[in-house]
């Protein structure tokens, strides 16, 4: 997948024009696991809408296998930071339904469920509703939702942002032995820039909106990997400091910007970064709150 150029600007409820991405250019390879990074409302799912259809460029072009997207592809799955899960059906019925909506026999479509269901750990609970579900399973169920229709590109918007820190991290490792059997191209957005180098090929850095790419980081940690334990690695920790120190100022301009255009301060939030003394850091979070300054909100590009 190809965003060649893309600027995305959206009308304000004033009235005016906001550019939410200026000239981004970003490539995915075929079974590439790229993660996107950058400071809250820099347009990282703006970046994902291109992509997949949902909104349209107003300049440059989005590329799919070289062929403009002008609409929502069947080849492209979803997960979102909140579950898309219909709450009255039984998980089995929730994983069937992707099968069954594309055209697949009911009777297929339940088999081909019970089956991700098992890859996912979940045998046994296939009667349950979501909502008797922990977080934890209930990602697995999303995962399975999204894989079961075999999607050749994967777009991920903090799916796993909501779950606490072991539970994400089982729920991660789950992810790569699973994006293993198909080996989608992956887009994956976190805030979280552990978990971006623990799980991706490539960190793509984005600018302070209007978003466009800053720096793009090869990860050249070996699969298949353990995420709790390629942390602690020498290169992993090289690779944080590296990363952090492209994204430390455009999280610093965020800060100040949502503080009132004041001038970033020293003291804003750096998190330490992994140690390979054994000592786990704690997960860098930009921020996950959403850029609502309205000096920043209503600014006419
Ligand atoms: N439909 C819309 N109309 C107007 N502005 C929008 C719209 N969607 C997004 N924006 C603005 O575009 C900018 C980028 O939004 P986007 O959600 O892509 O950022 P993000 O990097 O994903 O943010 P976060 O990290 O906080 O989730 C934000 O300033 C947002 O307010």
């Amino acid at each position: 997948m190809e965003l060649r150029a893309a600027t995305k600007r959206f009308r304000t409820p004033s009235g005016g024009v906001y550019t939410a991405l200026r000239d981004l250019d970003l490539t995915v390879a075929p079974g590439e696991f790229c993660a996107v990074v950058g400071p809250t409302g820099c347009g990282k799912s703006t970046t994902l809408s291109l992509i997949s259809g949902l909104e349209r460029a107003s300049a440059g072009r989005a590329l799919v296998h070289g062929e403009p997207v002008t609409g929502i592809d069947p080849r492209v799955g979803f997960m979102f930071q909140t579950d898309a899960v219909f709450p009255w059906k039984s998980v089995l019925d929730n994983v069937a339904a992707g099968p069954q909506f594309r055209g697949a026999a009911k009777k297929e479509a339940l088999s081909r469920a019970r089956d991700w269901l098992r890859r996912v750990g979940l045998s046994g609970f296939e009667d349950r509703l979501p909502h008797q579900l922990s977080g934890g399973m209930r990602k697995r169920v999303a995962l399975a939702q999204t894989l079961i229709n075999e999607p050749e590109i994967l777009l991920m918007d903090e799916p796993f942002s909501a779950l606490d820190v072991q539970t994400r991290q089982i729920v991660q490792d789950e992810l790569l032995a699973l994006w293993e059997l198909t080996r989608p191209a992956v887009v994956f957005v976190t805030h979280d820039l552990e978990e971006a180098i623990a799980l991706a090929d490539k960190v793509v850095v984005l600018t302070v909106g209007p978003g466009t790419v800053k720096d793009t980081f090869r990860v050249d940690l070996p699969r298949p990997r353990k995420v709790q334990e390629i942390r602690f690695q020498p290169r992993f920790v090289e690779l944080y400091e590296q990363i952090w120190s492209s994204l430390r100022d455009e999280v610093r301009l965020a800060y100040a910007r949502t503080a009132g255009d004041a001038p970033a301060p020293e003291s804003a939030p750096v998190p330490a970064p992994a140690t390979a003394s054994g000592t786990p850091s704690p997960s860098t979070s930009a921020s996950s709150s959403r850029n609502s300054s309205p000096t920043t909100a209503d600014r006419a590009e």
